[in-house]
């Protein structure tokens, strides 16, 4: 029998392809259609791609998410190949090995921080994830652990008793991003981390993301239709077009070199801006 214990990096796929089973009206949809990539220990990964390219769908597989039994959404399910995530092969993945999974890995979703739950305060939602897989944490090192998170997204210890809606949207997502690590996870899956949150601070917001990622030395993949966020942080970027991969590398290299049409004319309208900016 096989362990299931697959790769030594965090993020493991080979010819990954992951479908939406038919419900209601819908039929069955490929999403993913043969996904080969890695991430490396302590890389930063961006993950590229205009809207319904995927790149959720990924997101929800990678984190298991989409494979626990409490996934609202109609779940993606792997139909071919094989994705393996911090050591653990993910197709027919048992539910000890997911819970570590999950457990390891911090997913900050898309729609994160406008879906905190509403009448719970900041110190409430940060220690949820705590709770929830220990009903008996000790109170002290919980609230102790929460306040270390809120301070490590350089929040003031002020905002532990607020509600949600008392907070600006970039200090929503600060939240959900404490939220995210509050286990210290190995690995950090943040889709549209800079979507929904005020274009002032937008910046702010994927900076602080780089500068935690480089103090705790976890590995991340950074999920944004945004070139220049992904710019900010990532050391490669895969580029992902109607389900399919279709660029690899750094962002020098999956520009100055394209293989694929769609990254072609990106790389087009690329130099077209730069040249734009440049003579203005
Ligand atoms: N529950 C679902 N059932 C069927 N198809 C779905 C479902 N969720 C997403 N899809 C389809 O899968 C494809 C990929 O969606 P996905 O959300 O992964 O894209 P995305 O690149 O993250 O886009 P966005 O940035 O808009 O979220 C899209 O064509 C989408 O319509």
């Amino acid at each position: 029998m096989t362990s299931g214990k697959a790769s030594a990096f965090p993020i493991s796929t080979s010819d990954l392809t992951i479908e939406y089973p038919p419900h209601g009206a819908s039929s069955a949809f490929v999403a993913v259609h043969g996904l080969t990539l890695q991430l490396a220990p302590g890389e930063v990964l961006g993950l590229l791609g205009e809207s319904g390219s995927g790149k959720s769908t990924v997101a929800r597989i990678l984190s298991g998410a989409a494979l626990t039994s409490d996934f609202g959404d109609v779940r993606p399910v792997i139909t071919g190949g094989e994705a393996s995530v911090l050591g653990h092969k993910l197709r027919r993945i048992g539910r000890r090995a997911l819970n570590e999974v999950t457990f390891g890995v911090g997913m900050l979703a898309q729609d994160a921080a406008e879906t905190l739950p509403a009448t719970m305060t900041v110190a409430e939602i940060v220690a949820e994830p705590v709770l929830d897989r220990d009903r008996r944490y000790n109170s002290v090192a919980l609230a102790t652990r929460v306040a270390t998170m809120i301070d490590a997204v350089r929040l003031p210890l002020s905002v532990l008793d607020k509600f949600p809606y008392e907070l600006s949207s970039g200090q929503r997502q600060r939240v959900a991003l404490a939220r995210a690590l509050v286990f210290g996870p190995e690995l950090l899956i943040a889709d549209e981390p800079t979507a929904g949150v005020d274009a002032t601070v937008r910046h702010a917001v994927i900076d602080l993301i780089s500068e935690l990622q480089r103090e705790r030395e976890f590995s991340a993949l950074v999920i944004s239709h945004d070139l220049a966020v992904l710019r900010r942080v990532a050391n490669r970027i895969a580029v992902m077009h109607q389900g399919v991969l279709v660029g690899l590398g750094t962002i020098e290299d999956v520009f100055t070199d394209p293989w694929h049409p769609y990254v072609a004319e990106m790389a087009k309208a690329l130099t077209i801006t730069q040249h734009h900016t440049e003579s203005v």
